[in-house]
């Protein structure tokens, strides 16, 4: 269905392709993998038409693509859902599935049928939210679907999905899967990113591994061990090596208490977190979780209760003050909280401690030492951060988080978008720091960043109901994540 040949693609010194190609078969869901800065968004890129290589060619069923500056015509062979969404939040769901072809032929907009064809849309493709309904009230999980919808009914038989679980919790991933596999049952292709390996057995028959710019191989799912799937990505064998920290001695001293602390969508939270003592926060997206992260570092408002450092209650709602009582975090959103991606990655690595550098050679020093703790794949430290693909762009926040060598860390998905390798070392970088005496919150579903946790708290509903100590198993812990209370 889609062929691309000898793709080159050059950002100034950086080769982003160098000579790949990709086939895909019409009806399969092929999955393309690779570390952080393999080329994997920069090869979306040029199969949606968004960018020109500069050498290579891309063909539908045999014919070559239309030209770049054709959008009409690109529309209809390929769609993208990309992990930041591009519709409009302050329009209804109507006027987003007919956004630019409102125009049914009189020259005018004709609300009432409008109305009627995004009924009929959403409908067919079984999306259930109302036509009216402002897209910025629906849930991530309801806006991907809008955007699938949009793209099949411009006629797209071929849907990309890049990373399209990163911000979905376990069962709004399973009913996307569902609808794949009944959308690929209908005809429709798919090219599917992801990091979490996993989802790849579920959910592909094909997948492509590129390593450096490179294709490295192309082959059915079926016949790719998870470790060999590794080493094409790594180029090492040996699998991972998460580390579970079992070995790390806590103290007595306690660093953070939170007490009594409630807030918009969480209620009596309390707990306290000793030095060297990880604390993982799990529940699903409705939980209430992340708002009570947020609240800890400033972000929201607390109604009641309160968040000590050291024993110094932290003023409320107010990140700055948060800072200054020694606590780091990695917000939920690194495209709007995370980062300020004209900036280079030595500015946004040190915003939090900033007025510690007078010189620029200072600054670019720090951003280089970034770059090769955290194993950032750059040109170098005055890159702008726009430059960097996501998962090294999650990596700049995590440098920013410590920068400041805070006491309490509170991290909110730390890997998400982050390759299986660089998992592993950010892990690692949060095993050490509680190693060093820091006491950390992670906040996270996945399940190998909650393996590095000394205990796990679950939340359902706005309150913290279940505690597991390290050893749980995984099914306990997930059905306690889905508010099954069966032990
Ligand atoms: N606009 C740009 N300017 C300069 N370099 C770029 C640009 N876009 C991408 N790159 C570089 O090209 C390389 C490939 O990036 P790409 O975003 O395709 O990686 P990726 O495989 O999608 O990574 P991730 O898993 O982190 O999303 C990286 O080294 C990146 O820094």
């Amino acid at each position: 269905m889609i062929t691309a040949r000898n793709i080159t693609k050059r950002f100034g010194s950086t080769v982003a392709l160098d000579d790949v190609g990709i086939e895909i078969r019409e009806g399969e869901s092929h999955a393309l993998v690779g570390r952080n800065g393999a080329g994997k968004s920069t090869l979306v890129s040029v199969l949606t038409g968004m960018a020109l290589p500069d050498s290579g060619e891309v063909s539908f069923f045999g014919e070559p693509a239309p030209p770049v500056h054709d959008r009409v015509a690109w529309r209809k062979h390929v769609a993208c859902v990309y992990q930041k969404s591009t519709v409009v939040p302050e329009l209804s769901v109507a006027e987003n599935l007919f956004i630019n072809r409102q125009d049914f032929g009189s020259g005018l907009i004709s609300w009432k049928r409008l109305r009627r064809e995004a009924r009929e849309l959403l409908d067919l493709y079984e999306v259930a939210v109302d036509p009216d309904d402002k897209v910025a009230d629906l849930t991530v999980e309801q806006r991907q679907l809008v955007e699938i919808a949009r793209a099949l009914s411009i006629g797209a038989r071929f849907v990309i999905l890049d990373e399209p679980t990163a911000q979905l919790d376990g069962p709004a991933i399973e009913r996307l899967f569902a609808r794949m596999r009944s959308l690929q049952d209908r005809g429709v292709t798919f090219l599917f990113i992801s990091h979490h390996l996993q989802e790849i057995y579920e959910v592909c028959q094909t997948v492509t591994v590129y390593r450096d710019a490179r294709h490295i191989v192309t082959a059915p799912v079926a016949e790719m061990s998870k470790p060999d799937l590794i080493e094409a990505m790594t180029g090492e064998a040996g699998g991972l090596n998460v580390p579970g920290g079992d070995d790390r001695v806590t103290s007595d001293v306690q660093v953070l208490s939170i007490d009594s602390l409630s807030g918009e969508s969480f209620s009596d939270v309390s707990f306290s977190a000793a030095r060297g003592e990880v604390i993982g926060l799990a529940g699903s997206a409705s939980s209430g979780k992340h708002q009570f992260a947020e609240t800890v570092y400033g972000l929201r408002r607390a109604s009641s209760g309160s968040v000590a450092v050291h024993g110094s209650v932290v003023r409320n709602g107010d990140v700055p003050a948060a800072l200054r009582s020694g606590i780091g975090c990695v917000p939920r959103d690194r495209h709007h909280q995370g980062l300020v991606v004209d900036l280079t990655i030595a500015e946004n690595a040190t915003m939090s401690v900033q007025s510690t550098f007078v010189r620029r050679s200072a600054l670019n020093g720090a951003g280089r030492t970034a770059i090769a703790e955290y194993d950032i794949k750059a040109a170098g430290p005055d890159q702008p951060v726009s430059d960097l693909s996501g998962g090294n762009q999650q990596k700049v926040v995590m440098a920013r988080a410590l920068a400041g060598d805070p006491s309490v860390l509170v991290l909110i998905n730390p890997t998400a978008g982050v390759d299986v390798k660089s998992k592993e070392s950010l892990l690692g970088v949060v095993d050490a720091q509680a190693r060093q005496g820091k006491a950390a919150i992670v906040v996270s579903d996945e399940l190998d960043d909650l393996r590095v946790c000394d205990r796990v708290l679950v939340m359902f509903h706005g309150r913290v109901v279940r505690e597991f100590a390290r050893g749980w198993r995984d099914q306990e812990l997930i059905a306690a994540i889905e508010g099954m209370t069966s032990q």
